[in-house]
C-alpha cells in the first residue's frame, strides 16, 4: 500500500478570498523564517492561477530584503516571452513592498536548452539553503504539478523520492516548450507545502487524483498526495 500525505483542505467562496488568506499564511511563514534564520526561501508556481495571490502578497509588510523567491518550475523561454514564469513573478509579485525581495531565476539567458542551463542554475541554488520555508504548487487540468507532466521524459527521475538531483529538464507533449523543474523530493523539503487550485474542473481532477479512479490513476500530482514526508494544505476556490 502506498503512503498518503496528511492533507488539509481550505475552501473559499472566491479567488479574492483565497488570495487574501493564502497571502497572509505565506507572509507569516516568511516572517517566522526570518525571525528564526535571518532569511526566508519560497518557491512559487507560474501559470495563470497565482496572479491575484502574488498581487496580494506583494503588498504585505515583512522584511522583503531578507526573502529569496524562486519558482517550482520554469518554461525554457527568455524573460521577454509572455510564457516566462520569471516575467510573471517580476510583474505580479516583485513589486510594492516585495520589490526588495531577491529573485532566483530557473532560466539562464544564452543557453538554448535546460540541459545546457542546468549547471548555472545549480551554482545559483548552491548559495541558498536546500530547505524551503514555503512551496506553492499549482495543478493543470491534465493532472500535472510543477513540470511533472504525464509522459514527461524525466518524470520517473523527477518523482523518485530517493533521487539526489534537485532540478530536472522536462519535455512532454502537454508542456509546450522544454521546461526545468525542481524534483519532488526537493519540493517536499519545505516547512510548508501548498497546492493552490481554482475552478470546478480542477477540483474534479484533484478528486480523481486523490481516489486514483479513472484517468486519476495517471495524474502526476498523485505523487504529492501519495507521500508521507510532508503535509499538504490544499487551497481551493471556484
Ligand atoms: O509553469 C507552469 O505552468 C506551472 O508552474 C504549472 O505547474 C502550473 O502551476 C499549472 O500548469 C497550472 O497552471 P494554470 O494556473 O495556468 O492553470
Amino acid at each position: 500500500m502506498s503512503a498518503s500525505a496528511e492533507i488539509s483542505q481550505h475552501t473559499f467562496a472566491s479567488s479574492a478570498a483565497l488570495a487574501e488568506a493564502l497571502a497572509g499564511e505565506l507572509a507569516n511563514r516568511l516572517r517566522k523564517a526570518i525571525a528564526e534564520r535571518g532569511r526566508a526561501l519560497i518557491a512559487v508556481s507560474g501559470g495563470s492561477t497565482p496572479k491575484q495571490l502574488f498581487d496580494r502578497l506583494s503588498q504585505l509588510a515583512l522584511d522583503w530584503d531578507k526573502v529569496y523567491v524562486t519558482l517550482v518550475d520554469e518554461r525554457w523561454v527568455p524573460e521577454s516571452s509572455d510564457r516566462s514564469n520569471a516575467r510573471l513573478v517580476k510583474a505580479m509579485l516583485l513589486k510594492h513592498a516585495a520589490a526588495a525581495a531577491h529573485f532566483v531565476p530557473l532560466y539562464e539567458a544564452g543557453q538554448d536548452t535546460p540541459e545546457a542551463g542546468l549547471v548555472y542554475l545549480q551554482a545559483r541554488l548552491s548559495a541558498l539553503p536546500a530547505r524551503f520555508d514555503a512551496v506553492v504548487l499549482g495543478m493543470g487540468g491534465d493532472g500535472h504539478t510543477a513540470s511533472f507532466f504525464p509522459g514527461g521524459d524525466h518524470l520517473t527521475q523527477a518523482l523518485d523520492l530517493q533521487g539526489r538531483q534537485r532540478l530536472w529538464p522536462m519535455r512532454a507533449e502537454g508542456a509546450g516548450e522544454p521546461r526545468i523543474t525542481f524534483s519532488l523530493p526537493a519540493l517536499l523539503d519545505t516547512e510548508a507545502l501548498y497546492l493552490h487550485i481554482e475552478g470546478a474542473a480542477k477540483r474534479e481532477v484533484f478528486k480523481q487524483a486523490e481516489t486514483g479512479e479513472g484517468a486519476g490513476a495517471h495524474y502526476p500530482v498523485r505523487a504529492v498526495l501519495n507521500q508521507s514526508r510532508t503535509p499538504l494544505s490544499v487551497f481551493w476556490s471556484p
